[in-house]
C-alpha cells in the first residue's frame, strides 16, 4: 500500500504500515506491545526513537507506534499516518489523570469527546465552535470489548489540555463541573486530524492519577492495568 513513502518523521523502508494503528504516547509502550502481542513484528519507524511496527494480532494486520506527548507531536505523526501512508482507523492508547469522584485508579476511559483548551482548531476558520467526537463504531466495539473482560469502564467527554503543570488552581474544578471526566495531552489534536481527512479515531485510556484526590499508580501497578487497556484496543485490528 505504502512501499516507498516517507516523512521527516516516519521512514519504514519498506515496511508496510497497516490501515488500523495503536498510538500510545510512550514510544517504549509500543514497543512493548510489539514485543508482547504481536505475531511476525517488524519495526517500521526509529526516526527520534519514535518506535513503530507492523505485524498481525489474531491473525489481522495491524500498526502500533509511540506520537510522543502534546497535541503538536500526536498531531504531526496521526497527518502524516493518515495522509502519506493511508491509515484508516487510530487508536490512541494513554494515560490519564481523573477528575470525577466516581473514577478510581486502573479504570479505563473511552473518550466519546474531547474538549481542549488548545486552539489547533483554528486553522480550520470554522464558522462556529466544533465538538471534537470518537468514531462512534470504534467506540462501540471498545464499550463490547472491555464490557465482555469486565473492565470498569467510563464513556464520556474528556479534556485535552496543553497544560500539564497549571498555573491556575482553580482550572480543573471548572472542567470537572461540565462532567469531564479526565484530562490527557493529545485526542483533541487526533480526533481533529480524523475529522478533517474522513478517517475513523477513538482513544482509550486508563487512569494512572486521580488528580482532586491526589493519587497515582506506581511504575509497577501500571504495567498491568496498561495491558487491559492494550487488549481492548487489539480487539479492534
Ligand atoms: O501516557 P500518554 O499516552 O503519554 O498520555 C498522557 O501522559 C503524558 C503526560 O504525562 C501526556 O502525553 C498525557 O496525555
Ligand atoms: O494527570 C495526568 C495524568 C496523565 N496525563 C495527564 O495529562 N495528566
Amino acid at each position: 500500500m505504502n512501499d516507498k513513502k516517507e516523512t521527516p518523521h516516519i521512514k519504514p523502508n519498506g515496511v508496510e504500515i497497516a490501515e488500523t494503528i495503536l498510538l500510545p504516547g510512550d514510544p517504549l509502550r509500543a514497543k512493548f506491545i510489539a514485543e508482547t502481542y504481536l505475531e511476525n513484528a517488524q519495526q517500521f519507524n526509529s526516526v527520534r526513537n519514535m518506535f513503530g511496527y507492523t505485524g498481525t494480532y489474531k491473525g489481522k494486520k495491524i500498526s502500533v507506534m509511540g506520537t510522543g506527548m502534546g497535541m503538536p507531536s500526536m498531531s504531526l505523526y496521526s497527518w502524516e499516518l493518515i495522509h502519506i501512508f493511508g491509515v484508516k482507523n487510530l487508536i490512541r492508547i494513554g494515560t490519564c489523570g481523573a477528575i470525577q469522584d466516581h473514577m478510581n485508579l486502573y479504570d479505563l476511559v473511552l473518550a466519546m469527546g474531547a474538549s481542549t483548551d488548545s486552539r489547533y482548531v483554528h486553522q480550520y476558520n470554522l464558522p462556529g465552535e466544533f465538538a471534537n467526537i470518537a468514531s462512534f463504531e470504534l467506540l462501540d466495539k471498545a464499550k463490547k470489548a472491555a464490557d465482555q473482560k469486565g473492565l470498569p469502564v467510563h464513556v464520556g467527554n474528556i479534556l485535552t489540555s496543553d497544560i500539564f503543570y497549571n498555573a491556575d488552581p482553580t482550572a480543573l474544578e471548572k472542567w470537572q463541573k461540565m462532567g469531564i471526566l479526565s484530562v490527557e495531552m493529545e485526542t483533541a489534536g487526533l480526533y481533529l486530524n480524523a475529522a478533517y481527512a474522513g478517517v475513523n479515531a477513538l482513544t482509550i485510556l486508563t487512569v494512572s492519577d486521580h488528580i482532586l484526590r491526589r493519587e497515582q499508580t506506581t511504575p509497577e501497578e501500571r504495567q498491568t492495568a496498561f495491558t487491559n487497556m492494550m487488549e481492548v484496543a487489539l480487539e479492534l485490528a
